[in-house]
């Protein structure tokens, strides 16, 4: 492996999350005092998953920590579908509700597809209706677009400025992470290779890569071996351990080795986990401009 004199930067998503959310804060307060228009996230959580419970408790302090409305709704697992469409169909037709966010995963007997398409796309802050997929899918830039794909390309901009011509691997295509997250690298005029379960030789594709981008849910999978000199790496896994000094959070790659090749890499925790809801509350303000921009036509 060839290692650096130094080690990569460490990149703090903390911090960059916390600037983004200072300047929504802003932008929040003056359009209450132009517009008398108030921000408003709907946030639904299925069921009692643990690891869900925290996200949308940190969803809804982080919320009005910015100045807007939040409207949690916590349902029981036993829920039925039929009841998730009725509450999302109120939830469309509330003018108080400018964003709508359903917490994944949902129990198996729900269908995640149709309850996500019900929402109204203009609303649809996570940017997993299929209309904004699509917009995503053909580099329109009117769409929503998912959380942690958006903070991940936040950080790169920051990082790497112009990324145009660059070569990034994504490991892991699901529809939450890796698919947008090409998308997204496409639209910035990379060189995009998805690497999924089938992909013979991942080592030697991201050997290749200026950018690795790692969503795969497997801790310690990327090895410093299979990072070139200075790349810079996006770590999105946010795996729980349990050894014996207790239960961590870690990522998908195997930190120490690549933090001594790669030029810069996001730690976990504190790399791309604030930026998922830093840029939800990013996509919240849009939509409630949205709203006032169509007011005026
Ligand atoms: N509807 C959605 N569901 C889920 C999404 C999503 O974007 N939309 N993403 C993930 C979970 N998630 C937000 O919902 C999320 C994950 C992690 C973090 C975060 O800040 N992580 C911290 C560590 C937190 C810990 O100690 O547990 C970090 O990485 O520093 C925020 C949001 C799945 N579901």
């Amino acid at each position: 492996m060839l290692m650096r004199n130094v080690p990569g930067k460490l990149i703090d998503g903390r911090a960059f999350a916390a600037g983004i959310s200072t300047e929504i804060a802003q932008e929040v307060s003056t359009l209450r005092a132009r517009h008398h228009c108030v921000p408003g996230l709907a946030v639904i959580l299925v069921g009692d998953d643990p690891a869900s419970d925290i996200y949308v408790r940190s969803k809804v302090r982080k919320t009005t920590a910015v100045g807007m409305r939040s409207f949690p709704h916590r349902l029981p697992a036993t829920t039925s579908q039929g009841v998730l469409l009725d509450l999302i169909a109120m939830l469309n037709a509330d003018d108080d509700v400018h964003g709508i966010l359903l917490q994944l995963p949902l129990p198996a007997r729900i269908d995640a597809k149709t309850v996500l398409d019900a929402i109204d796309p203009a609303k649809d802050v996570d940017g997993f209706h299929i209309v904004n997929a699509g917009k995503l899918s053909v580099g329109r830039d009117d769409g929503f677009i998912p959380c942690t794909p958006l903070g991940c390309l936040m950080l790169l901009k920051a990082e790497r400025g112009d990324l145009s011509g660059l070569h990034a691997v994504v490991i892991g295509c699901s529809n939450i992470v890796g698919r947008p997250m090409a998308q997204l690298l496409l639209r910035e005029r990379c060189t995009v290779v998805v690497t999924h379960i089938n992909t013979r030789d991942v080592a030697a594709e991201t050997r290749r890569a200026d950018i690795v981008i790692v969503a795969a849910g497997h801790p310690g999978l990327v090895r410093g071996s299979w990072i070139k000199p200075g790349a810079t790496v996006i770590d999105v896994g946010i795996n729980r351990i349990h050894d014996d000094t207790g239960s961590h959070i870690v990522g998908d790659v195997a930190f120490s080795e690549v933090h001594a090749v790669a030029g810069a890499l996001t730690p976990v925790p504190g790399g791309v986990g604030p930026m998922t809801i830093a840029c939800l509350l990013h996509n919240t303000l849009r939509a409630a401009q949205a709203v006032i921009e169509n007011a005026k036509t």
